[in-house]
């Protein structure tokens, strides 16, 4: 499964890799966790099998955080948690306006997981007049003809679009020019976007059609043991060697480059 960013380099400015930036946020899933039930300190093995990670790129990406952790007690849980969270700019909080309020929209307003990890929706924005003032997750929806005005009234950099494809290129201009410079693309569209603006793109249907392609190479090698040309199991490990379920480095999250 790809991952990226778009209009940045490979590498920070502070050196950390962009492929590293991409699995803090597992760690950091991880660790919550743990911090959850209460648990003091792990090991880097623990922590890469709960974040599906391999240990030793874990030691590798923490040693970009200065964080080492400490022979025969491991990393301390409560610290990592305030170094990932740091390292991402998630000890502040960040206002978030997502466009677009039909079933993913409205969806995404209702999900709890972003206000705990300090992404505050501040507003919901459609270009369907029937829906203004409607509440929708508590939150009134309002009409696009506000965008620029909402963007500056509540200090947003961080705009997520689910609009139908067609019009998310122009709602994507509209929120780079109301000072927009981060967007989560839902939209099954490549957007362009200046220098100095990043994209993100999710799209659900790449991922099944990533599984889709394992599952047809499954049943190929399961016809094959079947022809008695290899054994089942061995043709599953190959499978599972590869962490094909996974993606091609088995620890990246769901979402593409733009
Ligand atoms: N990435 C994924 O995995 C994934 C999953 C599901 C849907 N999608 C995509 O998300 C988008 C939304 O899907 P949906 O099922 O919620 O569609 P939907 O039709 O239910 O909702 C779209 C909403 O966008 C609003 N809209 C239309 N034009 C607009 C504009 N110019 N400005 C602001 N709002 C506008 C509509 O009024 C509607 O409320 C689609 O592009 C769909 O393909 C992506």
């Amino acid at each position: 499964m790809a991952t990226g960013r778009t209009h940045r380099p490979a590498t920070r400015s502070r050196g950390i890799p962009e492929a590293t930036v991409a699995r803090l946020p597992l760690y950091l899933r991880a660790l919550t966790a743990l911090s959850e039930r209460s648990v003091p300190t792990v090991s880097s093995e623990e922590l890469a099998a709960a974040a599906g990670v391999n240990s030793a790129k874990l030691r590798k990406d923490f040693s970009y955080l200065g964080s080492y952790g400490t022979r025969g007690v491991g990393y301390d849980v409560e610290y990592l948690v305030y170094q990932i969270s740091r390292e991402l700019g998630l000890t502040q909080d960040w206002p978030v306006v997502i466009v677009g309020i039909g079933n993913l929209g409205a969806a995404l307003a209702g999900y709890g997981g972003f206000a705990s990890r300090g992404f505050r929706v501040a507003a919901l924005i459609d270009a369907d007049p029937a829906m203004a003032g409607k509440p929708v997750a508590g939150i009134p929806v309002q009409h696009t003809d506000d965008l620029e005005k909402i963007i500056k009234d509540n200090g947003v950099s961080i705009g997520v679009i689910a609009t139908p494809a067609g019009v998310a290129q122009q709602v994507c201009d509209r929120l780079v020019a109301a000072g927009v410079t981060s967007i989560l693309n839902f939209a099954p569209t490549v957007l362009s976007v200046p220098d100095g603006v990043d994209v993100r793109k999710v799209d659900l249907s790449i991922e099944l059609q990533i599984l889709a392609f394992h599952e047809q190479r499954k049943a190929g090698e399961e016809t094959a043991a079947g022809d008695g040309a290899l054994p089942a199991a061995t043709a599953r490990g190959v499978a599972a060697g590869d962490s094909a379920d996974q993606g091609p480095d088995g620890d990246v999250p769901a979402v593409m480059p733009a």
